[in-house]
């Protein structure tokens, strides 16, 4: 029996392509492994799957600002590689699937040291610090982004642009579902907010802010991530979630437009279901300013619009959305001829192909 060993976390992001694979490698008869770590959304995400076997290491935050734990954490990566090492030593995988995410370095040092090939994941415009310090010891690195590969030093590791692997689940929603569960009629257009997997406050305030404006015209349904709920808001046009799994599906069948961060998942998701999008990227204070790329590149294309950070207020807020719902028809004309590559084939057929016999 072949197996494969999963990795990635630290954000949704780093899961979802994971996600969209695995069942894939248990149809066709494969062990799955999967490390990621102690306490990450990953855990929760990939422990109950059934099929796969969840095994949780250290992990050191490879952080760019300053903090005491920093000091700390050299000794857990150190102890991260050990683990994973060992692991991948008895579990003998034939091939590692590395998503990015900081508690996926050493698990691509453990493969490297066991002489396991290594395939590599970028699902943004530019690549991630772990999967930065990863790549050289990689047999091959898929990209999402076309513009990804001069962001890639030139070596002896392949890179092919995949395009984004998305969920299959995520095509096969039903908009009566989605109505019947956030308890909707039909009557006015879904506006949906997604703040990234873990939240947004400057947006969640901001839409509360325009939450009269806005359900004038629209039903919205605002997943604000993990304690982002505001239990003393009254609205019968509002609906609010921590974070929605299983029926996100049925939610976007249901969506007229988005309001969204610009995360690489999140982004190709609404392309593929050609929903219009209006973008507020993470800004260069908050993060590496990958959002920032990922934005530029799909407004370039005509896909979304764009409100930087620094610009958001209720009033931006209002005018964008009012904007973006009176040109959806053009958005979703361009969206359409989007060509969609199917990346979850090339990946699981690339994966087959270095798999040690
Ligand atoms: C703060 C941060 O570090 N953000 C990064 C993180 O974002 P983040 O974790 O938000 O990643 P993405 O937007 O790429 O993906 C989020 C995934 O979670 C799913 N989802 C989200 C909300 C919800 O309620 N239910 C649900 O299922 C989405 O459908 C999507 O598949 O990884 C992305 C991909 O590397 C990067 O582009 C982002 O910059």
């Amino acid at each position: 029996m072949k197996s494969i060993l999963f990795t990635g976390g630290g954000s949704a992001g780093h899961v979802t392509v994971n996600l969209a694979l695995i069942p894939k490698f248990i149809e066709d008869g494969w062990k799955v492994d999967y490390i990621g770590s102690v306490d990450g959304i990953e855990r929760r995400l990939i422990e109950p799957l059934e099929g796969v076997t969840y095994h949780p290491i250290a992990t050191g935050k490879l952080r760019r600002y300053f903090d005491w734990r920093n000091a700390k954490d050299p000794f857990k990566v150190v102890k991260g590689v050990m683990q994973a090492y060992r692991l991948i030593r008895r579990l003998k995988p034939n091939v590692v699937f590395s998503k990015g995410g900081f508690v996926s370095v050493p698990v691509v040092l453990g493969a490297r040291m066991n002489k396991t090939p290594i395939l590599i994941h970028e699902s943004d415009l530019t690549p991630g610090l772990a999967n930065r310090i990863a790549m050289p010891f990689a047999t091959g690195i898929c990209t999402t982004f076309p513009e990804t590969s001069q962001y890639i030093k030139a070596g002896s590791t392949e890179v092919r642009h995949v395009g984004a692997v998305i969920r299959e689940e995520i095509r096969q929603g039903d908009a009566q579902r989605g109505r019947a569960f956030c308890d909707l009629n039909a009557s006015k257009p879904v506006l949906l907010i997604m703040g990234g997997s873990l939240g947004a406050r400057a947006i969640n305030s901001a839409v509360r802010a325009a939450l009269p404006e806005l359900t004038r015209r629209f039903y919205i349904v605002h997943l604000c991530g993990k304690g982002g709920i505001d239990p003393s808001i009254e609205n019968s046009s509002y609906r609010q979630y921590e974070y929605v799994q299983e029926q996100l599906p049925d939610v976007l069948a249901m969506t007229d437009i988005v309001i969204t961060r610009a995360g690489s998942n999140s982004i190709y998701e609404f392309l593929s279901l050609q929903l219009p999008m209006l973008l507020i990227p993470l800004s260069k204070r908050q993060s590496r300013g990958d959002q920032l790329l990922n934005a530029a590149s799909f407004k370039e294309a005509g896909y979304a619009q764009v409100l930087e950070e620094e610009q958001l207020s209720a009033e931006t807020l209002v005018a964008e959305v009012t904007k973006l719902y009176d040109e959806r028809h053009t958005y979703r004309y361009t969206m359409r001829r989007h060509a969609q590559q199917d990346a979850l084939s090339s990946v699981y057929g690339w994966i087959g192909g270095i798999a040690k016999p």
